[in-house]
């Protein structure tokens, strides 16, 4: 099993979530807490109350975790086009694979994905809603200390389980959205480069922001209930499943809901795959 795609995987996931944190913090927010007009409320009353680091709260977990969670998706991915097609990332310019085979290996890397991720993701949407500012003598301190302290008192309050909350949700997400996303990449690679090369470092940047886009507008509705079931354990209004979670949340606040944080999803979705898939390519040029 060749181990250079999960070490890709790892480096070009990081340097892409740090480009999008912000982004994925407002985006929380809006999801779960009702207190914001809009993206351009949220980011004011972010910076005011908390300063930049409001925006890169609960990063530090996640910059850990990324070498797993990445590295599981785009190594499974690659690997499951391996075995489904016998050629390897190098042999798939010349020979590519059929897009089914790409929806299936995008779809088995993001089911795997998604049982490492869940508890980083849990730990992560904790943190970034709490909108305490930086502790002030004083000031009530915020709930979580931070991500060792958030999981240990998820752990003892709500048991191991806790740490899966909202596990179902992401899964149902990331299964099918990864395949969109990999085939939304290899079809846009295909389609501007001469057969047999190698995509420019311009086709790389333009494919991947465009499958970061296509991915997220399509994981938009889960990804609101998968937030609200990982809070929901802390509100103490725990929902009974995806369902319920579905229908009550478009009972309370109408099918609007669904598309909470579409715009930021999207605005962030393309800087940030744009990278994560050239670092990738790069990378793995450069070992081959
Ligand atoms: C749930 N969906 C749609 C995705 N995770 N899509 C792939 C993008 C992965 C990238 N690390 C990002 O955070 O944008």
């Amino acid at each position: 099993m060749p181990v250079e795609e999960f070490v890709a995987g790892w480096i070009s996931g990081a340097l892409g979530l740090v480009l999008g944190y912000p982004f994925d913090t407002v985006k929380v927010r809006l999801q779960t807490q009702t207190t914001y007009r809009g993206i351009v409320d949220c980011m004011v009353k972010t910076y005011r109350h908390e300063s930049l680091l409001g925006f890169f709260k609960g990063m530090s977990f996640p910059i850990a975790s990324i070498a797993v969670v990445n590295s599981v998706l785009f190594g499974i991915y690659s690997n499951t086009l391996l075995a489904l097609t016998a050629t390897s990332h190098q042999e798939r310019r010349a020979q590519p694979p059929s897009y089914t085979h790409i929806f299936i290996a995008g779809c088995t890397g993001g089911f795997l994905q998604a049982y490492f991720l869940a508890p980083f993701d849990l730990i992560k949407v904790r943190l970034q809603n709490q909108t305490e500012p930086r502790a002030k003598p004083g000031s009530p301190p915020p709930r979580y200390r931070g991500p060792v302290h958030c999981a240990t008192s998820i752990f003892q309050e709500e048991g191991p389980r806790g740490l899966f909350r909202g596990a179902w949700a992401l899964t149902l997400r990331d299964t099918p959205t990864m395949g969109i996303y990999f085939i939304t990449y290899e079809c846009l690679c295909h389609q501007s480069t001469p057969e047999g090369q190698n995509p420019s470092s311009a086709t790389v940047l333009v494919a991947g922001g465009f499958a970061g886009i296509t991915s997220w507008v399509t994981a938009t509705p889960l990804d609101v209930i998968k937030s609200r079931m990982q809070m929901a354990g802390l509100n103490q209004r725990a929902h009974r499943g995806v369902l319920d979670c579905i229908v009550s949340s478009a009972r309370q606040e109408g099918l609007g809901v669904f598309f909470r944080g579409l715009t930021i999803n999207s605005a962030r979705a393309f800087p940030v795959n744009a990278v994560t898939f050239l670092s990738y390519e790069y990378l793995l040029h450069l070992w081959q």
